[in-house]
């Protein structure tokens, strides 16, 4: 065998073999991974500020691996892009006029008209917020809530159910199905009924891929080139996607416009409206609602539920405020009575900044027809135009500067600390973000939490599930990239993240006769 043949035969395993297994590798790793959502090794620990596909990109050493913890309160992510650590940057950042959202927003679009979420243009997305706004204003939410009510009184019957049949229950699609049947409601005045009929729960996985792709896409751009190859993958989907909703449109539009409290009755005459969801203006706009809505008050509510099964004295408390508080299961609505729960509050605060469901960076940049003379200085780093930039949500919620014992759940610190330390959190303390782009649903969050928590103390204890069960969603000592931590809920940065669990028990409470 000659020196010719054994080079040929180098050459063959490398095309044959060599080749397709990079290849495929890659794809897996840099495409469907981070694309299917799904936590696995590839999955970077959301504390380094890269998450998803950057986490991937660094497993192939395609990118150096710096972190916020390691190397304080600005790294580079990419030849044009900083992520900072510092409420001095949220503000040079999030509340600079000069400073709006990132282009790269534009490539979350799905249909021919943009959303509220991927409008870039400063103008247009002004004009869209107003009218949004109005449809999730606090006036408008006390109008929605016996809805949101009805919905999480199934909710909880159908956790009494699961009481009764001694079942063990994994709280995170329960969160997830009454998430999405509550915004359902809000966006389009339609029942999904996720909750009692398992025929729609696809909707919720669907929305978090098309959540990942979002997230794909602003990590990598270049990738937003293969979406007609991805419209075929996911054709069944994308199909069953657009079904539901036309499904939901037609049964809106044969009601007259005011007959629910939703989004379409305040913005109707605001928006360009059609049967067709490429001409109209205000069906993209119900469909984000779906997304902004469901998934990212499951994701706290799951959280929460896993934190207080993990800290028995923030339990002890959270439980006696409820049961002291309301004399009857009916007396749990938005009020006076729910308004002095301010441990309840303080839980959902502290649950906000230890599980934000937008854990990543939401990227902003120099607006390019700024006028300001001068450069653009973020934390006293002056920045070259183009630059895309944000301050990353899990870590400057992590940060020990702004939050001693950053990855302890201690409500407490919310009510018992100083009023200068409070400032020094409060600023630092940004999970709905600040600025123009602020989330303009935070009222509907606080009072869908608030009840939940409050109906479920009312009516049950909880803890959770023995063995192996009862560590679904923590961290694995031994785990690598910082998901070791047991009383950690562990999220997967895909824009709203994904979790899983906790598996809770629950238990009536003897004192409601029940
Ligand atoms: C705990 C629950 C929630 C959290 C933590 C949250 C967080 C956020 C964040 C961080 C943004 C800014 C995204 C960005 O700049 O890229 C946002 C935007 C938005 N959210 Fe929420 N959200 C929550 C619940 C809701 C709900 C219940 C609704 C509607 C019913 C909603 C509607 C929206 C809308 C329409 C936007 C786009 C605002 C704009 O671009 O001007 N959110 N949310």
């Amino acid at each position: 065998m000659g020196f010719p043949y054994v080079l040929y035969l180098i050459s063959q395993i490398f095309i044959y073999i060599l080749v397709p297994y990079i290849c495929l590798l890659v794809s897996y790793r840099l495409i469907l991974h981070p694309l299917a959502g799904y936590p696995g090794p590839f999955w970077g620990k959301i504390s380094d500020g890269y998450g998803g596909f950057h986490a991937a990109l660094r497993r192939l050493h395609l990118i150096t691996y710096e972190n916020h913890i390691k190397y304080g309160s600005v790294v580079r992510q990419g030849p044009n892009r900083l992520v900072f650590n510092t409420v001095e940057a949220l503000q040079d950042i999030y509340l600079n006029p000069r400073v709006d959202k990132s282009s790269l927003y534009s490539l979350a679009k799905m249909s021919t008209q943009n959303n509220i979420f991927d409008t870039v243009d400063v103008r247009e997305h002004r004009r869209k917020r107003k009218i949004i706004s109005q449809a999730i204003a606090e006036r408008s939410v006390r109008m929605f809530e016996p809805t949101m009510s009805e919905q999480i009184d199934i909710f909880i019957k159908q956790l009494a159910n699961s009481c009764r049949l001694s079942e063990s229950i994994n709280i995170s699609k329960r969160c997830m199905w009454l998430g999405g049947d509550i915004v359902g409601h809000l966006a389009f005045g339609y029942p999904l009924e996720t909750q009692t009929d398992s025929s729609n729960r696809w909707l919720q996985s669907d929305l978090s891929l098309a959540s990942a792709r979002i997230n794909v896409y602003m990590q990598a751009p270049i990738v937003r080139n293969i979406e007609p190859l991805l419209r075929v993958l996911f054709a069944k989907a994308v199909a069953r996607s657009f079904e539901i909703t036309s499904k939901m449109i037609r049964t809106r539009l044969a009601l007259d416009k005011h007959a629910k409290r939703d989004l379409y009755s305040f913005a109707a005459d605001h928006m360009t409206n059609s049967e067709s969801l490429e001409d109209s203006e205000l069906w993209p706009e119900a469909f984000f609602f779906i997304i902004a809505g469901g998934n990212t008050a499951a994701t706290v509510m799951s959280a929460m539920f896993f934190y207080l099964s993990r800290y028995p004295e923030c339990y002890k408390r959270l439980a006696g405020e409820v049961r002291a508080n309301f004399h009857a299961a009916d007396e749990i609505q938005s009020g006076e009575q729910l308004r002095r729960c301010d441990y309840l509050r303080a839980c959902i605060n502290e649950t906000l900044r230890l599980s934000p469901p937008n854990t990543g960076t939401l990227w902003r940049q120099e607006l390019a027809d700024d006028k300001t003379r001068g450069p653009l200085v973020v934390d006293g780093h002056v920045i070259p135009p183009g630059t895309e930039l944000g301050v990353n949500m899990y870590s400057i919620h992590h940060n020990p500067k702004y939050f001693p014992d950053p990855f302890v759940f201690r409500p407490e610190r919310w009510l018992e600390s100083s009023t200068d330390q409070l400032s020094v959190m409060q600023k630092a303390w940004a999970p709905f973000t600040v600025g123009a782009h602020s989330c303009p649903g935070k009222a509907v969050a606080y009072l869908e939490l608030s009840l939940v928590f409050a109906r479920t103390f009312w009516y049950f204890d909880f803890e959770a599930a023995p063995g192996d069960l009862g560590h679904l969603g923590a961290g694995k000592v031994g785990s690598l990239y910082g998901r070791d931590n047991p009383n950690e809920y562990q999220l997967y940065d895909t824009f709203s993240a994904m979790h899983d669990g906790p598996v809770l028990v629950l238990r009536n409470r003897e004192a409601t006769g029940e």
